[in-house]
């Protein structure tokens, strides 16, 4: 019935243009074929037996790959639910950077880099306690390393948001990827967060000392040789990324992806590593390449900036989900808070 129903619905699609000559070619139950639809030359896009087979289906799914769109649009916020451009450009926006909680190398002082490696029991811990005390503030998009430790500080600080929104890591690999994991239901859509994993935000590649052990390296290169290599601005560890050159992909991942949409006032949070931020932070803060020597993170801390109009303000950490101070720092997260309180009243 699957199979017959799958042909009936690639043969709707085939009367009304939507495949060139190539025609089909089905194996395993996987058709594969190249779509042209509107004008648009799409990707070929692998639709399994029996899923897609409904006609209305396989043009929703092609709909979305003709708009191109990501597996849902990101919904503002109460916060900034203004649309006209001119009313972006006044908004304001809140955008949150984390380190991850303790990892298993941070547990053994070994140096992790770009070495994927999963939280502690007390790094899930501590990114639970993160969600607590970011629980009131706006989250319309996440940004994670490609790191296990950082995606999964994020996904456990949002079990404890109170707006109840499903972070969705989006998976855009491949054509297939972005095809499988559509989502069908606009109002689920509406309830969801966009997490976009991106390996620009990584921890510093620290070379030849991943996996050594940090007392060890200072005892055998000594503490001064070692702090340089942790914390300078321009001096790389033994073929591994100085944070200028972790900075190089950070920050202009940051200026290019992450910028844009808080201008455009979406709420965003970043999950990321010590060394990543610092070079963020670095920019945000304007620091010099003498002053972000001695900036240091903590594992699993949230830090609130308020951006706007183009201006990033620090605000500190919130330190509870209640703390007063977060919400006197703008009217928009005062508004949200109590927006938040009357939706989970009602
Ligand atoms: O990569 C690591 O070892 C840690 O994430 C950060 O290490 P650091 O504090 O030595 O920079």
């Amino acid at each position: 019935m699957a199979a017959t129903a799958f042909h009936q619905a690639i043969g709707t699609l085939q009367s009304h243009g939507y495949f060139s000559n190539s025609g089909l070619n089905q194996e395993n139950g996987i058709a594969s074929f190249r779509l042209i639809s509107k004008g648009l030359k799409l990707d070929t896009a692998m639709l399994r037996r029996g899923t897609y087979c409904s006609r209305k289906r396989s043009f929703s799914v092609i709909e979305a790959s003709a708009s191109q769109t990501t597996v849902f649009e990101p919904v503002s916020s109460p916060s900034n639910d203004s649309t006209s451009d001119s009313k972006k450009k006044s908004n304001e926006a809140a955008l949150i950077l984390i380190r991850h909680g303790e990892s298993m190398w941070n547990e053994k002082n070994l140096f992790t880099g770009c070495v994927d490696v999963p939280l502690t029991r007390k790094g899930v811990e501590e990114a639970i306690e993160a969600g607590k005390r970011i629980s009131n503030i706006p989250v319309d998009m996440i940004y994670t390393s490609a790191l296990i430790r950082a995606q999964m500080t994020a996904m456990l600080a949002m079990t404890e948001h109170r707006r109840k929104k499903v972070p969705i890591i989006l998976h855009n690999e491949s054509e297939q990827a972005r095809t499988w994991s559509q989502i069908f239901s606009e109002e689920t859509k509406k309830q969801c967060i966009p997490v976009i994993t991106a390996w620009q935000l990584n921890e510093r590649m620290y070379g030849e000392l991943q996996g050594l052990n940090k007392q060890e390296t200072a005892d055998r290169y000594g503490k001064e040789q070692v702090h340089v290599w942790r914390r300078s601005y321009d001096t790389p560890p033994p073929n591994g990324e100085s944070l200028e050159m972790c900075a190089e992909r950070a920050v202009a991942y940051f200026k290019e992806y992450i910028e844009p949409q808080l201008l455009s006032g979406k709420n965003v949070m970043i999950a990321a590593h010590g060394n990543s931020l610092r070079s963020i932070i670095m920019y945000l803060d304007k620091l010099t390449s003498q002053e972000v020597i001695s900036l240091e993170l903590s594992t699993g801390i949230p830090m609130l900036y308020i951006f706007k109009e183009g201006s990033f303000i620090r605000r500190g950490s919130p330190v509870a989900p209640n703390e007063a101070g977060v919400y006197a720092y703008t009217k928009r997260l005062a508004q949200y808070r109590q927006k938040l309180d009357e939706m989970l009243q009602s």
